[in-house]
């Protein structure tokens, strides 16, 4: 295969999270990132409680590639009705779920404290 340059790498990279949005589910977890951005900056949050934010939003979204992934995999080698494909959608789908319940815990851990100060 036809080595690449670095640029063209990222560029196909980049590509690839373009096309992301195509996905809904990707575009609303992508939306939940850009609300906690802006909560990090109007809530101004300590540099590690905004990493562990960001960490778990990029954890939510790559989850969310590659179950994509392997739902593309899946389709294209098994078009039809199969118990083996239901079962590795299923638990792909699972790990995606399980991110997001540790997102909203750790939204549900991190922001109390700063907004009682807000209103404080
Ligand atoms: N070929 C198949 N054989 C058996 N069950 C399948 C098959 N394809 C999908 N399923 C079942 O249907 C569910 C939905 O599959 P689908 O590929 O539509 O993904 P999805 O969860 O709706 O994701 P998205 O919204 O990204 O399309 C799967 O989780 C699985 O349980």
């Amino acid at each position: 295969m036809k080595r690449h340059s670095i640029f063209q790498s990222f560029r196909f990279a980049f590509n690839g999270l373009r096309s992301m949005f195509r996905e809904r589910n990707f575009r609303i977890e992508f939306a939940a990132l850009l609300i906690n951005l802006a909560l990090i900056f109007l809530l101004e949050l300590s540099p590690q409680d905004s990493a562990m934010i960001l960490l778990i939003c990029a954890a939510v979204l790559s989850a969310e590639i590659f179950n994509t992934a392997i739902e593309k995999i899946c389709d294209f080698i098994q078009p039809n009705q199969d118990a083996r494909i239901k079962f590795i959608k299923d638990i792909s789908a699972g790990a995606v779920l399980l991110l997001a319940f540790a997102a909203i815990a750790a939204a549900i851990l991190i922001y109390p404290k700063y907004l009682s100060l807000l209103f404080s």
